[in-house]
Order: C-alpha cells, then sequence, then structure tokens
C-alpha cells in the first residue's frame, strides 16, 4: 500500500502512508481510539470514507489487488433467514456466481462446525457465529484478509481457540487486522504496526519470538506486552 492519505476538511489524519504487507504473514494494526485504522482498513477495501481520501493498493508483482481482497468485522453480518451453509456462500451468491456448497462444508468442517451446516445462525453461541464467520471469509478465496477487530466480541477462552484455527487456516493468506487488544497482537501478528502522530505515522514493533499463535502465558510475553503498551501510551514523536 502506497501514498494513503485521508483528512477530514482541515483535520489531515494521515498523508503519504506506506505499508508493505509480506506474503502469507499476518500483520496487526494498533492505535489509539481515533487515529485512523478502521478508515485505513475500510479505504484498502475499496469503500468510500472521506472526499479526500486515496490510497495506492498493489500486489509484489505491480497487479492492483483490489478485487481478491475479503473482509471479516466485529460484526458477523451472518444472515438469520439463511442456514449457515448458505451464509458461507453468501459472498459468491451475491456476486450472483455459482456457489460451491462442497467447498462450504468443507470449510464448515475445518472450523469444527460440520454439524452446524443445516442450522440457523440464531441457534448458535457466539463463538461458533465467529466461525462460521471465519469460514466465509475463507471462502473467499482472497489473497488479502482484512479484519477489523474480528473477535473483539468474544470472550477470552473462545478467543483463545479462534485465534489457534484462524492462524492455522488463514496461514496461506495476507491478513491485515486492527486489534485493540495488545496480547491478541502479540499472539497471532507476524508484523505489529503502531499508528500515532498527527498526521499518523505507523511504528514497526518487533513480535515476541516464535510462530503464531504464540502462548499467551509465555514468559516472554510480558516483557513485549511492556514494549507494545508503552509504544500505544507514548505520544509519538
Ligand atoms: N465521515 C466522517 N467525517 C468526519 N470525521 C470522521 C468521519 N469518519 C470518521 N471520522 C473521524 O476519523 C477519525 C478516525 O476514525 P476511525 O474509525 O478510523 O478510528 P479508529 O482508529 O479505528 O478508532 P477506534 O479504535 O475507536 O475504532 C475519528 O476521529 C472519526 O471521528
Amino acid at each position: 500500500m502506497h501514498q494513503a492519505r485521508l483528512a477530514f476538511g482541515e483535520r489531515v489524519l494521515f498523508d503519504d502512508l506506506s505499508l508493505s504487507l509480506p506474503a502469507s504473514s499476518w500483520s496487526c494494526l494498533l492505535g489509539r481510539s481515533g487515529c485512523g485504522k478502521s478508515s485505513l482498513l475500510r479505504m484498502m477495501a475499496g469503500l468510500s470514507v472521506s472526499n479526500d481520501a486515496h490510497l495506492t493498493l498493489i500486489d509484489a508483482s505491480q497487479r492492483p489487488l483490489e478485487q481478491r481482497i475479503a473482509w471479516m468485522g466485529q460484526q458477523d453480518l451472518l444472515l438469520p433467514w439463511r442456514r449457515v451453509i448458505d451464509n458461507v456462500q453468501l459472498g459468491a451468491v451475491m456476486r450472483g456466481e455459482r456457489s460451491d456448497p462442497d467447498r462450504a462444508m468443507a470449510l464448515l468442517e475445518k472450523t469444527g462446525l460440520g454439524w452446524a451446516a443445516r442450522c440457523y445462525p440464531q441457534t448458535l453461541s457466539g463463538g461458533e457465529r465467529a466461525r462460521v464467520a471465519l469460514a466465509r471469509t475463507l471462502y473467499e478465496q482472497a489473497a488479502l484478509v482484512l479484519m477489523d477487530e474480528p473477535f473483539a466480541a468474544l470472550d477470552a477462552m473462545t478467543r483463545l481457540d479462534i485465534h489457534a484455527q484462524a492462524c492455522e487456516l488463514l496461514s496461506d493468506r495476507i491478513v491485515l487486522m486492527v486489534t485493540h487488544d495488545p496480547l491478541e497482537a502479540l499472539r497471532l501478528g507476524d508484523q505489529l504496526l503502531v499508528m500515532r502522530g498527527s498526521p499518523a505515522r505507523l511504528e514497526r514493533i518487533l513480535p515476541p519470538e516464535g510462530a503464531p499463535p504464540r502462548d499467551p502465558a509465555s514468559a516472554t510475553m510480558s516483557h513485549h506486552h511492556g514494549v507494545l503498551l508503552k509504544a500505544l501510551t507514548e505520544q509519538a514523536a
């Protein structure tokens, strides 16, 4: 991503922001409330945010990425009148494409929800619904997956489970996730980015050693947690 700019009137949130997202990697974007994280993600998804907003999004071969993006937000946006398996295939249906129930079923099984394929979303728990949303995101086969606090509504234990599952199932994608939870970022991130300053810049923080999903109880985690919290609370230079 190059030359990202966002302003609302006189207020410039960021200008000339660049970001490189390596193949098969998970990047976590953190920053104080209101610094522009969600707006940046929405712009990357091609959504209109402001009249004074632009960015260039290209892959390593300089090709535009716009048509190869999937989105997972805090709300699962499952349609209550469609069964779980139909919700997984929703993107294809909405685009008027032929859907693939066998692939949808295989993804549900991978997320441990094969048994729920014929259920309606309102009969599932919050964690189960989040896993359906994850299966729907995977169904898109997108190169870039943008996630805006996708696990924020889940309890701590469910979150740990879904982290491990998401990490494995999204390992071949480029993931950029906005999160308010430093521990979640330290658990999942290959790259940690803190957005701060005015206009905002992106500061890279070294993640803990080892491959995600990292053990939140490990000895090095609390050290990295401290470093990340400091970066989040310090005023930008
Ligand atoms: N249409 C708009 N007009 C004016 N200001 C806006 C508009 N949309 C967003 N903003 C402002 O832009 C700033 C960035 O919003 P954004 O939602 O991107 O922040 P964020 O970093 O994701 O915050 P949070 O962590 O609280 O979700 C906020 O101060 C918000 O009020």
